[in-house]
């Protein structure tokens, strides 16, 4: 079938991104989500592109648990709506966003503050600061965070170097680093765990160009993994569940909660956590959602030449 392209706003912003676009089709496999963001282009696209394919055409490997645990999605919000989002998810984990630009240490500290207190002492509380650390900040905010227990920290600092530096720093503290911008946005995934870079290995489908290739890097990086989103509608999360149902062992909570922070879905029975699990399920788009939903003629045409270009890079790549 043809894609088509999906528009939904987000319910709030994220990342910089108020409106969410993507495609969806379905092949002899089932349906797949193509949904790279918009500050993503060129050859960068094509890992995208074969994780689309893989879920249209080849489907998913065999799953090993029929649910995954899954963490509330908290970003840099004012610490009251942060404390219900955390409380109504249901979730006994939470990955609250923090070093977001224009905001203050003060604000991460009540943001996790309140994260903690709706949570109660047996919670989790991770945070995600996308690069936004220096080591010496990271270093003193993240010692500072600690008083409301953290499990991890998501990529404190930009570089797998800062990484390294920040980690041996804060030796001796037990607070742990994940990688994530470090491995998807990387020429070489495996250099994390090279320079002793980080604890943990945040990994996501689609910019890792699929289930398949995610579970090689899982195999080879000898770290634990945390399946995580980007963002996708239900279709594109039944990837990550894939992937989280497929690994050899899961010993975290997973990224991959964050339908919940679109303004609207494709399928019906969406994938938003249940008292902190998503099941292992199957589901394809509602047909009236799909009506309901499309973008505007110019914006699909965008799409459609954003897809085709990278049809071509793709196949000169593997040429
Ligand atoms: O891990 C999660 O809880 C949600 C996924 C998430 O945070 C995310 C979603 C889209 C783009 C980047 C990120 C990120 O982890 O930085
Ligand atoms: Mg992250």
């Amino acid at each position: 079938m043809q894609p088509i392209t999906y528009r939904i706003p987000m319910r709030v912003r994220f990342r910089g991104i108020d409106t969410r676009y993507g495609m969806v089709w379905r092949g002899p496999a089932g349906w797949a989500e193509w949904s790279p963001f918009l500050d993503y282009g060129g050859a960068e696209l094509v890992p995208w592109l074969r994780a689309a394919d893989e879920a249209a055409d080849v489907g998913w490997p065999k799953p090993v648990r029929d649910r995954i645990e899954v963490n509330a999605t908290v970003p840099a919000v004012g610490p009251d709506r942060a404390r219900e989002i955390a409380a109504g998810s249901g979730c006994r984990t939470a990955k609250v966003k923090v070093a977001e630009a224009g905001q203050t240490l003060a604000d991460d500290l009540a943001r996790v503050e309140a994260v903690r207190d709706a949570l109660g002492p047996g919670g989790r509380i991770r945070v995600d600061a996308n690069g936004g650390w220096s080591v010496a900040a990271a270093s003193r905010a993240l010692r500072e965070l600690d008083r409301f227990g953290l499990e991890y920290a998501e990529q404190p600092c930009r570089t797998v170097e800062e990484l390294a530096e920040l980690r041996r720093s804060l030796r001796g503290t037990g607070i742990l680093i994940a990688a994530d911008e470090s491995i998807r946005r990387a020429e070489d995934p495996y250099r994390v765990a090279e320079l002793g870079a980080a604890d943990i290995a945040v990994l996501k489908v689609q910019p890792l160009g699929g289930v398949r290739a995610a579970l090689r890097i899982a195999e080879r990086i000898g770290l634990p993994v945390v399946v995580s989103s980007a963002l996708e509608t239900s279709i594109g999360i039944r990837a990550g569940v894939a992937l989280a149902a497929a690994l050899p062992e899961l010993p975290y909570a997973c990224g991959l909660n964050t339908v919940p922070l679109l303004g609207d879905d494709l399928v019906l029975e969406s994938l938003v956590a249940d008292r902190g699990w998503l099941p292992v399920t199957e589901l394809a788009p509602e047909l009236d959602r799909l009506d309901r939903l499309a973008a505007a003629p110019e914006e699909h045409q965008f799409w459609q030449a954003r897809l085709m270009q990278t049809r071509l890079l793709d196949r000169k790549g593997s040429r």
